[in-house]
């Protein structure tokens, strides 16, 4: 054994390197690390560093063949380092002459290592464990757009069929189903003239006698949008373009199909015909690829029928406008709508009104209505994909319904998963999504096999093993399609909501994911893009693809449209129906029946527009310019906001006066049954306060009527009129009525807790004794010293009488009712029943028991008495407690 701690030294094709150069992870390759040094054996593999340090320089492998002193000797390996069942394909872009008939014959039965790494010895390693173990194998062939998949996949296929030497019709079957498929299923990109837009898993199924006895194809994600619509530079699927030009003249003219160039739908990358690529002869190699697949002439034609129908739908132009103030669609030339009749034989109006039209159901009947330009075009263009991928899948299904082995279920098998590879271009879209997703799919199943199941065995078995760290892409997987909040569940819910658009799901990746470090938010160049950090690199995804949309608004005619309505006036309303719904933007009246509505229009229009030109009056319509009729409904929804807040306002303030009466109500009702009167006191003490003055007034202002009453009834009516100079009944009249319902000022009145002197005293002594004794205990207010008024005092000193002191409690019950009735009507009187029950309410204890004895008898007959009966009973109750 020879160590080489230090330098090794290279000459002509051998390479001068220091050992630390070596890459550190030599054991790969078969060399043990030693202490410091690694061990270093002739005929070893090794890696070397790459002198340049850009991303992509690799190490590079070599194989140690002399070791002398310090020096080490390596020899690059010229491809001869095998990763195991792992091929690293590499597309030449030239026909090379190693696929030949003698290639297959070398591989063959050799064991993988043998020879130098090529896809057959892939293929054979496949076959041969699958005879030998019994087992089912899979060949998963990936790699970017343009890296050789497809063509890896054909000659695999081509191997196979070689090999498992039987030479029957199924294997030509199997390698006939390629031409077909590619012609229904490829295109041309910018990155590869023949690129798949579809998945692809290919079962080969063998007897066991190891003989091809049929195969089954599955086929997934057939791009489509393709169908309507291609990038710059890029085609349609092929099929379009070899029926064009391969068709005969007959044909063609029963078709009514002319040149490619004609076809919106071909058309949209440009690229109709290009450098490279003879459309003619392939038609016919995918006709008698269908015949050798049993396709009946029928079907043939019948097929070409769909693709005729699918180009003149392209062509199906179409114009907005409006039925019944609501926007639809007409088409003006129905040329291209009774082609596709004649083709399918349908009525053209039948197809007219699938593509303008959209059907509901409500409560069980179907309900009709018109479709607006944009979303008729989306009709159109969805139901031409739809048939395409109709097509497709039909057409798979009828070659596995020739090469499908009856038996399928019991034989081996070899899969071959032919993918596209992650795409990262300058605008990647959904599809680029959808594909990079499928692929980070396939690196979990690669990464869980080769490195976790293969690691978990050599455990499971006790192998020395020092364990390999891999990326597990598994957050990739969950944050596009696995957690229950992923970018596709995200991605269908906005696409349901009426007005999503890029930025509302934008802005809900933003939040949602902002702490996902899987998910890159839009950086400062890319605004309106949101990324993902895959396994293979970041990609950042656009959903919008600025130069696509401008080409087909461009092909839509949507430039032209779109200058008509700005200069135009397309928003129309007659004027009984405008000022109908704008009349509160001409102040808030709403219109009389009889109003001129013209008129009222142009006043809306004045106070609205001013002597902007967005509208013009006709003799029977306002005429307004979007941005116009946008402004009225913006305006109109402001005004009718600004009314509902007012609204609301005043609603909650009722309803909060309401329950606060409510909640008084039961507080009160509850400190009674509880005898929580001392609770109640203290929260409503500064109210009482109040109130017991109104009390006073009121008692005031009872004494005073009943002391008026007494004057005018006993000592002015009948003792001292003889006394005055007659006067006019009239006048008489009116002073005397005047007199007596004069409203008494509160200064002319008795208060309650005056001292007995004089006609005042008279009335104190006159008050009922639980008044009296009321005041007493309670020792409340001083008494207020007020003097009677100048009238009062003189007419007593007049008639020489004083004025009487009467309280209510000694004047005759039925006599009180009526003149309390009386005064409660009088407006002027500043006495309401409304203060009267506040009062009750808020009065002491002893004031309430007064009240109870010696007022409310009297006013029990009052209609509006129940709060004062209330009260009563509230005074009972508390007397008991
Ligand atoms: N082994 C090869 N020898 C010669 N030319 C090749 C080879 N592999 C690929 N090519 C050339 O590269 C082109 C692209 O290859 P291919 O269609 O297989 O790529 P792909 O990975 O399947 O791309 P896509 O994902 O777009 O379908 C082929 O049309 C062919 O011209």
């Amino acid at each position: 054994m020879e160590v080489a701690p230090v330098l090794a030294k290279f000459t002509n094709e051998l390479e001068f390197i220091n050992i630390d150069d070596i890459y550190h992870d030599l054991y790969v390759a078969g060399i043990v690390p030693h202490g410091e040094y690694f061990e270093v054996r002739k005929g070893d593999y090794v890696w070397m560093k790459a002198e340049d340090k850009g991303q992509f320089d690799v190490a590079i492998g070599a194989q140690v063949v002399k070791i002398v002193a310090d020096k080490l000797f390596v020899m690059d390996d010229e491809g001869k380092t095998y990763t195991g069942s792992i091929l690293v394909a590499v597309n030449p872009y030239q026909c090379l002459p190693i696929y030949t008939a003698e290639r297959i014959k070398l591989y063959q039965d050799r064991n993988l290592g043998e020879l130098p790494p090529h896809v057959f010895a892939i293929a054979d390693n496949s076959y041969t464990r699958m005879r030998r173990d019994g087992q089912n194998q899979c060949i998963v062939i990936s790699g970017e757009s343009g890296a050789g998949k497809t063509e890896n996949t054909k000659l695999t296929l081509l191997y196979l069929a070689a090999i498992s030497g039987r030479h029957s019709q199924i294997e030509q079957q199997i390698l006939a189903a390629n031409p077909i498929l590619e012609a229904f299923g490829n295109a041309k990109t910018i990155r590869n003239d023949n690129s798949s837009r579809f998945g692809k898993y290919t079962e080969i199924h063998f007897n066991p006698d190891g003989a091809i006895v049929g195969a089954q194809i599955k086929q997934y994600l057939l791009e489509k949008s393709r169908i309507v619509s291609q990038a710059n530079e890029e085609r349609s699927f092929h099929i379009f373009y070899s029926l064009l030009d391969g068709l005969d003249a007959g044909d063609k003219q029963r078709l009514d199909l002319v040149d490619a160039s004609s076809y919106k739908y071909l058309t949209e990358g440009c690229t109709a015909k290009y450098n490279g690529r003879d459309d003619r002869p392939n038609f016919s190699h995918i006709r008698s690829a269908m015949k050798d697949l049993v396709f009946s002439d029928s079907e043939i034609s019948d097929i070409i029928k769909v693709l005729a129908v699918i180009l003149h739908m392209g062509n199906i132009e179409m114009e907005a406008h409006t039925i019944d103030h609501l926007d639809a669609t007409q088409i003006p030339n129905m040329t291209h709508v009774e082609r596709i009749g004649k083709l399918v034989d349908l009525e053209p109006a039948a197809i007219v009104k699938g593509i303008t039209t959209k059907t509901i159901i409500i409560q069980n009947e179907p309900t009709v209505s018109n479709l607006a330009y944009r979303d008729a075009v989306d009709v159109r263009d969805a139901l031409a994909k739809g048939i395409y991928v109709r097509l497709f899948v039909w057409i798979v299904g009828k070659i596995n319904s020739v090469i499908i082995h009856p038996e399928a279920e019991s034989c081996s098998l070899i899969g071959l998963l032919d993918i596209f590879g992650f795409e990262n271009f300058n605008h990647n879209s959904f599809e680029q999504l959808c594909i990079n997703f499928a692929n980070e799919t396939l690196q979990q199943f690669f990464f869980h096999h080769i490195f976790k199941l293969e690691q978990e065995e050599y455990d499971a078995e006790g192998i020395d093993w020092n364990h390999i760290d891999f990326v597990d892409n598994q957050d990739c997987l969950d944050l596009i399609g696995k957690k229950p909040m992923n970018i596709m569940s995200l991605m269908d819910e906005e696409c349901m909501m009426p007005k999503g658009t890029d930025q509302t799901l934008l802005a809900k990746f933003n939040t949602t994911y902002s702490k996902d470090k899987i998910y890159l938010k839009p950086t400062r160049h890319k605004t309106q893009s949101f990324g993902i950090a895959h396994f293979a690199g970041e990609v950042y995804y656009d959903l919008f693809d600025r130069g696509l949309c401008c080409r087909q608004l461009k092909y839509l005619g949507m430039m032209e449209t779109a200058r008509i309505r700005q200069a135009g006036y397309p928003i129309r309303h007659a004027f009984q129906e405008f000022v109908g719904r704008f009349w509160c933007l001409g102040g808030l009246i709403p219109p009389s029946k009889s109003e001129d509505k013209q008129e009222r229009a142009r006043q809306i229009c004045e106070n609205v527009f001013g002597s902007s030109g967005d509208y013009q009056l006709g003799t029977c319509k306002v005429f307004l310019k979007i941005a116009g009729d946008l402004h009225l409904e913006q305006e109109r929804s402001r005004i009718l906001r600004n009314v509902t807040i007012v609204q609301r306002h005043i609603r909650r303030w009722c309803q909060r006066r309401r329950a606060a009466a409510i909640v008084m109500k039961r507080f009160l009702l509850a400190a009674v049954r509880h005898g929580r009167f001392r609770a109640w006191r203290n929260l409503f003490l500064i109210r009482f306060r109040k109130l017991r003055r109104q009390l006073i007034l009121f008692q005031k202002l009872w004494r005073s009527y009943l002391a008026n009453k007494s004057v005018n009834k006993e000592d002015l009516g009948e003792q001292n009129l003889q006394n005055f100079p007659e006067i006019p009944q009239s006048e008489r009249t009116e002073e005397i009525e005047g007199t007596m319902e004069t409203p008494v000022r509160v200064d002319e009145g008795f208060p309650l807790r005056d001292e007995p002197k004089g006609a005042a005293g008279e009335c104190r002594k006159s008050c009922p004794p639980a008044v009296a004794e009321a005041e007493a205990r309670k020792g409340g207010m001083p008494p207020k010293q007020k003097k009677p008024s100048k009238f009062r005092r003189s007419e007593a000193a007049n008639n020489g009488c004083q004025p009487s002191t009467t309280s209510k409690a000694e004047l005759p019950e039925d006599e009180l009712a009526p003149e309390l009735t009386k005064v409660r009507k009088r407006k002027s009187v500043a006495f309401s029943y409304r203060l009267l029950r506040r009062i009750v309410q808020s009065m002491e204890t002893s004031s309430k028991v007064f009240l109870w004895e010696n007022v409310l008898p009297t006013m029990e007959k009052a209609p509006r008495e129940e709060t004062m009966i209330t009260a009563a009973v509230i005074c009972l109750k508390l007397r008991r407690t």
